[in-house]
């Protein structure tokens, strides 16, 4: 996993930063220095970094300090475009398998209606948990859709291609993603603070980022996904779950007080949040010329959204339209994507000639 991070250049001055996470199995040549058994340095030429400075806990991200983890692997933190963004590594190894590339489909945006009754939201699911959050078991949601007809189909296509993306019908929000688990540790580890902030789970599938803000007080969240089942299947229950521990027993056996003072609790909780399907331009179209009030995001959450390269036109602009001017992006990806052609340095490329935002690696698995 490496974070990196952008900022905007020229006259946009202010904070923003994208974060790139990479699952690398082995040592990045050139780049990557033993440090004892597990660790590893990123070595950078980054007059910004200051590679000799360790340190076991995560930080805060700045722009003129690195921050190497002792415990996991490497970092850097988010160099100001005027130095180098170094995010080199040697490609991971992707566990995507995809089928051959085509362009991407332009699939409606809609808002997801937040379900009166809650306790409907997880009929027929099973929940497991992961680091501390509640999840909807995907197997038995895929159980379910799979004898059930649905609009999207999404779950017997995947199935039938033997494939977890299938580029404009499918792109993979059914499943988690690994370097969710990794943003959401750096996130942890960085003590990254949310509160008074808005934010954004851009392509969320499971919604893990965004429920991690939620938990830590963000004043409100958004979770866009490309698919309306995923949504409806898998992000609102788990974001629902996390507020009735896992669902239990639904609240039949707890005592009618209790059962009000979830539901309220709950009631308060969705008032923060927004679900969206789509593909991305789209998505901001929808929310930028919609009839309710929409101020920009402080923090986009994503992870193992930059996998096409087909789409980082819609990514870029979407992400330029909907981030405030000091806000920030944080976002996990493997090195490349085999079969796909998308990864960090091709997508660090496309960033820099754009020219609206830079790029700082803040950590490296
Ligand atoms: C590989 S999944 C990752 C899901 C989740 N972030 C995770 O890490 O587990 C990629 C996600 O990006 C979103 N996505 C990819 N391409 C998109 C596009 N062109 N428009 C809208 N969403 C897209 C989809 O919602 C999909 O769930």
């Amino acid at each position: 996993m490496l974070p990196c991070a952008l900022e905007p250049r020229g006259p946009r001055a202010g904070k923003m930063a994208f974060q790139f996470n990479f699952s690398i199995e082995e040592k990045a040549e050139n780049e990557l220095e033993t440090l004892g058994d597990t660790a590893l340095q990123l070595e950078s030429a980054q007059p910004a970094l200051n590679p000799g400075r360790s340190t076991e806990k995560s930080k805060e991200i700045s722009s003129e300090e690195n921050v190497v983890h002792k415990d996991s692997v490497c970092a850097h933190e988010a160099t100001p475009k005027t130095t180098d963004p170094v995010a080199n590594c040697s490609p991971g190894k992707s566990q995507v398998q995809v089928l051959p590339k085509k362009r991407a489909g332009f699939k409606v945006a809609k808002e997801h209606n937040i379900p009166g009754d809650f306790s409907k939201v997880l009929e027929n699911k099973v929940m497991d948990t992961v680091q501390g959050l509640y999840y909807v078991n995907i197997s038995v949601v895929e159980m379910t859709l799979s004898n059930d007809s649905h609009e999207e189909d999404i779950v017997s296509k995947s199935i039938s291609s033997h494939s977890d993306l299938i580029t404009g019908i499918y792109e993979g929000g059914l499943k988690i993603w690994e370097c969710t688990f990794d943003l959401m540790d750096y996130l942890s580890k960085a003590e990254m603070q949310f509160i008074n902030k808005t934010v954004l789970d851009l392509g969320c599938g499971a919604g893990l980022l965004g429920i991690l803000a939620l938990k830590r007080k963000a004043e409100k969240v958004h979770f866009q996904d490309y698919n309306r089942t995923v949504i409806d299947e898998i992000t609102l229950p788990n974001v629902v779950a996390n507020w009735t521990d896992g669902g239990g027993d639904g609240g039949i056996s707890e005592p009618s007080s209790k059962k009000h003072k979830k539901a309220d609790l709950i009631q308060a909780l969705m008032s923060k949040c927004r679900f969206f399907s789509g593909e991305w331009t789209e998505f901001s179209q929808l929310l930028l010329s919609g009839n309710k009030p929409f101020s920009k995001y402080d923090l986009i959450l994503t992870s193992e959204t930059i996998y096409n390269p087909d789409y980082y036109s819609a990514l870029h602009d979407t992400i330029s339209k909907l981030l405030d001017k000091n806000g920030c992006v944080y976002l996990a990806t493997k090195a490349h994507y085999f079969g796909v052609g998308g990864g960090v340095h091709i997508f660090e490329k496309f960033i820099e000639e754009r020219n609206v935002f830079r790029t700082r690696t803040v950590k490296v698995i």
